[in-house]
């Protein structure tokens, strides 16, 4: 077993984080954990003061993590494929929520033997590139529970998960499979200080609960029983079951509030980094599994790979709307990209407005047939109106002319009567 559960202070994090990309494309696993007491800074660390715009020295752990691991990918010449998908839960009042998809709001945590404990349907997209990652971030991010309390008026009343799952094919065929977590905590709180009541009263019990139920999870691997090993007490436990005490090289951030008000919790906050550094974890390199590598789903010449870069691609010379459009047109027409024939992007773009072109020209067509075949209707129905309004008003006439001629008639009788002469 190696020792590999970092205990680190914010700026030396950023530091010692090297290994966690280069790891995940070789197949190992990677923890982050922020833990501090509420209003510390473990958002803060995590996203920086903006996860989209921020000055480079104040970038977040994620900025950091994405940046560097699309370096990684992009400037190994060995890799002849690669993929690198995101998912974002958060655990708000004991339920798992897809924060990429909200309708998903109780995903259920499953183990499997490859992938050891996962998130099962939790939402995963594609990243292409490092502002691809970010701008998904930052959707995630906007739907994460967020609330206010008398220490933190943007409180994180949820723990938030972001996973960074990396498949990597090298020339020899060998496929790998690594994932890079980053937790940020909600923050343990007194709830005296924190003024909690009603709702966010039972958020801070039902955080405090899971952050204890950590805790007995690092005791119970500090204290030489792993078999009593309580990770099924909270949905956090569960989920970082590998991260805590299995196959993933592990650092705790601990962030501590500057001021000495807080002394006492960055004191418990500093006894749980102590403790935590004793924990043993044995990353070891993950094979991906067999049908992923027969199927190349999440190969760069896989069809989606292919329609995503030459969409981001098309995204620098054409309108956003466009390019969303096209994309929609792709998506409701099936298109494909065939990997055999798509031998470079641009080549492949051109083929993609050409399709865009002839699948707009076809449109076009179309509309004009049915343009066409409506004026037809609409002549034929006018034709059969004119008729029927000529037939009412030829009726109306009958009926006119049988009433004009019968009082003739019977004038010409009543006049002719008196003369002895009475007409048929
Ligand atoms: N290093 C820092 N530099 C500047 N501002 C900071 C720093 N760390 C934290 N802050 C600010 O302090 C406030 C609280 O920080 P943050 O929300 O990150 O705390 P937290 O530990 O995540 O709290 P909670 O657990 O309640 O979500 C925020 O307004 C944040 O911008």
């Amino acid at each position: 077993m190696t020792e590999f559960f970092k205990i680190v202070m914010r700026h030396h994090t950023l530091y010692c984080l090297n290994f966690l990309e280069a790891d995940a494309i070789n197949g190992i696993n990677g923890t982050v954990i922020t833990y501090g007491q509420t209003g510390a800074g473990k958002t803060y660390s995590m996203e920086g003061p903006s996860i989209l715009h921020c000055n480079k020295q104040k970038t977040g752990l994620l900025q950091r993590v994405v940046d560097e691991l699309f370096q990684c990918l992009q400037s190994s010449e060995s890799l002849d494929m690669w993929s690198v998908k995101l998912s974002m839960v958060e655990i708000y009042l004991e339920k798992v929520r897809d924060l990429l998809d909200l309708s998903k709001d109780n995903l259920q945590i499953k183990e499997s033997k490859t992938q050891g404990i996962y998130i099962s349907g939790a939402t995963e997209i594609s990243i292409m590139n490092n502002s691809d990652a970010l701008e998904r971030l930052s959707e995630g991010i906007a739907n994460r529970a967020v609330g206010e309390t008398q220490m933190n008026l943007a409180s994180s009343r949820s723990h938030c998960l972001y996973i960074f799952s990396v498949q990597h094919g090298s020339t020899d065929e060998r496929v790998t499979a690594g994932k890079i977590i980053l937790v940020d905590l909600a923050g343990s709180e007194k709830v005296e200080k924190t003024g909690a009541e009603g709702r966010v009263l039972d958020e801070a019990k039902t955080i405090n609960k899971s952050l204890s139920a950590l805790g007995n999870v690092i005791n119970a691997l500090t204290t030489g029983k792993p078999n009593h090993v309580p990770y099924r007490d909270s949905k956090l436990t569960r989920i970082l079951q590998d991260a805590l005490g299995g196959n993933s090289r592990s650092a705790l951030l601990c962030c501590c509030s500057p001021s000495a008000s807080n002394a006492p919790e960055s004191l418990s906050t500093l006894r749980f980094g102590t403790r935590t550094k004793l924990i043993k974890t044995a990353p070891k390199s993950i094979p991906a599994e067999v049908d992923s590598v027969k199927k190349p789903i999440l190969d760069p010449h896989d069809q989606n790979y292919l329609r995503d870069r030459i969409l981001n691609k098309l995204r620098l010379s054409l309108k956003e709307e466009d390019v969303d459009l096209l994309e929609e047109l792709f998506m409701l027409e099936d298109i494909i990209f065939d990997v055999e024939s798509v031998v470079d992007i641009d080549s492949a773009c051109q083929d993609a407005a050409s399709q865009q072109i002839s699948l707009l020209t076809h449109a076009v067509e179309e509309l004009k047939e049915t343009v066409e075949e409506l004026t037809a209707e609409n002549e034929r129905l006018r034709g059969e109106l004119e008729f029927a309004q000529a037939a009412a008003a030829a009726a109306a006439g009958r009926a006119d002319g049988v009433l004009f001629g019968l009082v003739p008639a019977a004038a010409v009788s009543f006049f002719l009567r008196p003369f002895g002469f009475v007409p048929d």
